[in-house]
């Protein structure tokens, strides 16, 4: 299937945007741990928030985690530290992302997982057992959702868990959220050093627990605010947390720098933002997203159709995502005209060099978040063609009905 997209000359809507599948899935994880019978509120219907509930709903021999990389490292932890014998698989992209990281620290830990095909990555067969815990180092320049993973189940360790990072932190937001959300549910978790967590070996608590909307699907949002550059336009997202622990509340500050004001109005623990257009552009952007990864592409899109250069570094993560987001963002901007460069497999550069575009519809790579932050570029073209649209629902199932709310006009047809 393949969108054809055209844009509105103006914006004017509140858009209730899903909620985190990042504190989702964390809610849903530690809830069965906490052995409770309360479902978080405001769960995310994405699909890397349902595969969880109908994992954890059926217990089946073969879990299924399919493209959700929170899922298959969340899961994998709490399958190791719980009785029962599981094999856990996901897609072919799945199958190719790394597990070896949290593999070797569980079974560090004494958990019982073998790899069903190859070395280091999922499939795995893993016979679950109460485990010991203990004293643990692991590398934190890879990904934060191995560390999160191994948080999650340290109150149900018999011994608790001391946990040293070694090296750089990645997406350290992330794991900061972690820890948030296990506070929650009555965990006694936190930094006892600069690179270590300590969490006690106190059980969970079931409790209520509200879950706020995602600030990473704000993001597309931003940019259409940005790319649309009407002054009168308006665009008020709802169920935002103020002072939210999502890292990617940071998207603020960083369109703040590229043409939109947020104003925040707050009525109990929620507050709805109101996107407006200034007129303020930086002529040339340089960015650490090590602690933001999910908003690389939204913010790479955004600058080059605004002519922003720019120098974005901390995207090495961006290689092992749902693609190799770096080479998809190089290729799929060259259809509309932009010729980016990476360096060093970390770091992104735009000096404004710009190629004939060949407008050839763009290629989303089962990614959900490059059909979402290359469709804000009807605003700069008469139209722009997605392939495969569906993708979204990987986070935000309804994101085509909300642009369709805001005016634009989408037509399918076969790609
Ligand atoms: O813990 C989480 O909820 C996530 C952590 C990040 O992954 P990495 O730690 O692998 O960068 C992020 O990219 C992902 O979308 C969600
Ligand atoms: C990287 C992402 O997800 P995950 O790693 O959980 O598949 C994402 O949502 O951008």
């Amino acid at each position: 299937m393949k969108y054809t997209i055209k844009a509105p000359s103006q914006l004017n809507a509140s858009i209730n945007l899903p909620a985190s599948k990042s504190i989702s899935n964390r809610a849903l994880v530690i809830s069965a741990m906490a052995g409770s019978h309360i479902q978080p509120d405001n769960l995310s219907d994405c699909d890397d928030t349902e595969v969880i509930v109908a994992a954890l709903q059926n217990m089946p021999e073969v879990i299924n985690i399919k493209a959700a990389g929170t899922a298959m490292r969340f899961m994998t932890a709490y399958l190791s530290a719980t009785p029962g014998e599981h094999t856990i698989t996901g897609t072919e992209r799945m199958q190719n992302r790394p597990i070896g990281i949290l593999v070797d620290a569980l079974r560090y830990l004494g958990a019982d997982i073998t790899y069903e095909k190859k070395e280091g990555y999922p499939p795995l067969h893993i016979r679950g057992k109460a485990l010991e815990g203990g004293h643990l180092e692991v590398v934190g320049n890879i990904s934060s959702q191995y560390i999160s993973a191994l948080l999650m189940i340290g109150p149900i360790l018999k011994n608790g868990l001391e946990l040293k990072l070694t090296g750089e932190i990645a997406s350290r937001p992330y794991i900061d959220l972690t820890l948030w959300t296990m506070k929650e549910y009555g965990a006694d978790a936190d930094w006892t050093d600069m690179d270590t967590i300590t969490v006690k070996p106190q059980p969970y608590k079931e409790t209520s627990y509200m879950i706020e909307n995602d600030w990473s699907a704000s993001s597309y949002w931003y940019e259409m605010m940005a790319l649309n550059g009407n002054i009168d336009s308006r665009i008020q997202l709802e169920g935002l947390m103020d002072c939210s622990k999502q890292g990617d509340s940071v998207v603020k500050y960083i369109f703040s720098l590229l043409g939109v004001k947020s104003e925040f109005e707050n009525h109990d623990h929620l507050t709805d933002v109101m996107l407006k257009a200034n007129r303020c552009l930086l002529p040339k952007f340089k960015y650490d997203f090590s602690g933001s990864p999910d908003l690389a592409q939204t913010i790479v899109v955004a600058c080059c159709a605004l002519g922003v250069k720019f120098r974005f570094t901390g995207l090495a993560s961006l290689k092992i995502k749902e693609t190799d987001r770096i080479e998809a963002l190089k290729t799929e901007l060259k259809k509309v005209g932009y010729v980016i460069h990476d360096e060093n497999d970390n770091t992104l550069y735009w000096d404004g060099e710009t190629c004939d575009p060949s407008f050839a519809p763009i290629d989303t790579y089962e990614d959900h978040r490059m059909a979402m932050a290359f469709a804000p570029l009807a605003f700069k073209f008469p139209q722009i063609e997605i392939n495969n649209p569906e993708v979204v629902s990987k986070s935000y199932p309804h994101y085509w009905e909300d642009l369709k709310k805001v005016g634009f006009e989408i037509i399918e047809s076969e790609e």
